[in-house]
C-alpha cells in the first residue's frame, strides 16, 4: 500500500438514516476540506446530488441502479478520475462513498480491498454506518441489507434518537451492540458529530470482524467471477435488493399546490407507511420563491425544509422520488393527482 494513498469512507445506513444530512455536515468542516465525494442513489433518477450543499467538480454522481457490476465499474472510473486529478496535484485528502440505502456494502469493499489499480492510489479507510432510532429496529427486521451494514461497520451512528423515547433508543443500541460488538456507537442529531468521527477512524480491518462479515467480501469476488464467467454482469442482480421494492420520480412544471400535496402525503403516511420506504421531494411550491426539500421515511414524515435557493443549472420543475415496497406507482400517480386537481380548485394557504 503506497504511503500516499488516499483515505476512502464508505458512508452506508438504510434509507432515510440520515446520511446526506451527516455528510452536509461534515463537508463544511475546515478538516474536511479537499474531501471528494461520491453518490450513489437507487432509482433511475434521484435527488441526493441536488440535496447535498457542496456541489463542485469533486462531487461526482455514480449512476443510478442496484450494486450490480455497472455501478462498480461507474466507482472505478470515478476513482480513476480522482487518482488521475491527485496525480496532477489538485489537492483530494480523502474520498466519501455515500452508497444507496439498499445498498448491500459487501460489493463496495470488495472492490475497494481487492481492485489491483484502485489499490495503487486508495485504500479503505473506515465504513461508517447510520441506524435511524425511529425505523431501525423496524427495518433491522425486515431488510437483509441493513443487517449487513451495521454488522460491516467501524463505527455507528444513531440518528433520529431525538424523535424517540429513552428505552427504545437503549434497546436499539443494545442490538447493535450485539451485531457488531468492535464498532464504537455513537449519536449525532441532524448530523450533529464532529469530523474526528472520520479523521480517526480507518484503517479498515475485515479481520476485526466477526468471522462471517469478514468472509462476505470473499463470498461477493467469488459471486462477482461467476456472474462474469456466465455473461451476466451486464444485468442487473435482482439478489441485491428486494425485487418488490420499486423506485420512480415524477416531476411536475408548474406549482404544486402544498395544501394538497400534504393531505396525499398524510393520508399516504397513515394507511400505506409499511410501503412508503422513502420519499425525497425537491419541490417548487405555488407562493414560495424558495425551493423546499420534503422527506418521508417509512411512517416519519419529517418537517419540510426550504432551501435557500434554487440548485444551480436545474429547472424548477418539482422532483418527487419514491421508493415503494407493494404499492403499484398507477396508485400513487392517481392519488396524487387527485389530491392536487382538488387543491388546485380551492384557496391555496401556505
Ligand atoms: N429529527 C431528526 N431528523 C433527522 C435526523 N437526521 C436526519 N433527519 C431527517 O431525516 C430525513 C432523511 O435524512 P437524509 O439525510 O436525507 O437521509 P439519507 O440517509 O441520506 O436518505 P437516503 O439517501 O434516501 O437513504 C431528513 O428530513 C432529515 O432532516 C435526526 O437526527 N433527527
Amino acid at each position: 500500500m503506497p504511503a500516499a494513498s488516499i483515505p476512502v469512507t464508505v458512508l452506508t445506513g438504510f434509507l432515510g438514516a440520515g446520511k446526506t444530512t451527516l455528510l452536509n455536515q461534515l463537508l463544511r468542516c475546515p478538516e474536511l476540506r479537499d474531501t471528494a465525494v461520491l453518490i450513489n442513489e437507487f432509482g433511475e433518477e434521484g435527488l441526493d446530488h441536488l440535496l447535498v450543499e457542496r456541489l463542485d467538480e469533486d462531487t461526482v454522481l455514480l449512476n443510478a441502479g442496484c450494486l450490480c457490476c455497472t455501478v462498480r465499474g461507474d466507482i472505478l472510473r470515478a476513482l480513476d478520475g480522482l487518482a488521475a486529478r491527485a496525480a496532477a496535484g489538485r489537492p483530494i485528502r480523502r474520498v466519501v462513498i455515500e452508497t444507496t440505502g439498499l445498498a448491500d456494502p459487501a460489493p463496495i469493499l470488495q472492490t475497494l480491498m481487492a481492485e489491483p489499480r484502485l489499490l495503487r492510489s486508495f485504500r479503505l479507510d473506515c465504513v461508517l454506518t447510520m441506524v435511524d432510532a425511529v425505523n431501525g429496529d423496524a427495518t433491522l427486521d425486515a431488510q437483509p441489507e441493513a443487517v449487513k451494514q451495521a454488522a460491516v461497520a467501524d463505527r455507528l451512528v444513531l440518528t433520529k434518537a431525538d424523535l424517540v423515547a429513552a428505552p427504545a433508543v437503549a434497546a436499539l443500541e443494545a442490538r447493535l451492540r450485539a451485531l457488531n460488538p468492535g464498532a464504537p456507537l455513537h449519536r449525532a442529531v441532524l448530523g450533529g458529530i464532529g469530523p474526528d468521527i472520520l479523521l480517526s477512524a480507518g484503517p479498515y480491518d475485515p479481520a476485526a470482524k466477526a468471522p462471517e462479515v469478514a468472509a462476505w467480501p470473499d463470498a461477493e469476488a467469488w459471486a462477482t467471477a461467476q456472474a462474469h464467467h456466465l455473461g451476466h454482469h451486464h444485468h442487473h442482480d435482482i439478489n441485491r435488493h428486494d425485487a418488490r421494492i420499486q423506485s420512480f420520480c415524477l416531476s411536475f412544471d408548474e406549482p404544486l399546490p402544498l395544501e394538497g400535496l400534504a393531505s396525499w402525503l398524510e393520508m399516504l403516511v397513515a394507511t400505506r407507511g409499511d410501503a412508503l420506504l422513502r420519499v425525497k421531494g425537491l419541490l417548487n411550491l405555488a407562493g414560495e420563491d424558495q425551493p423546499v426539500v420534503l422527506h418521508a421515511v417509512q411512517h416519519v414524515f419529517h418537517l419540510p425544509a426550504r432551501l435557500a435557493a434554487w440548485p444551480a443549472g436545474h429547472d424548477r420543475r418539482s422532483r418527487l422520488v419514491f421508493i415503494l415496497r407493494d404499492l403499484p406507482r398507477q396508485v400513487v400517480e392517481d392519488g396524487l393527482a387527485a389530491f392536487i386537481a382538488a387543491a388546485r380548485g380551492a384557496p391555496v394557504a401556505i
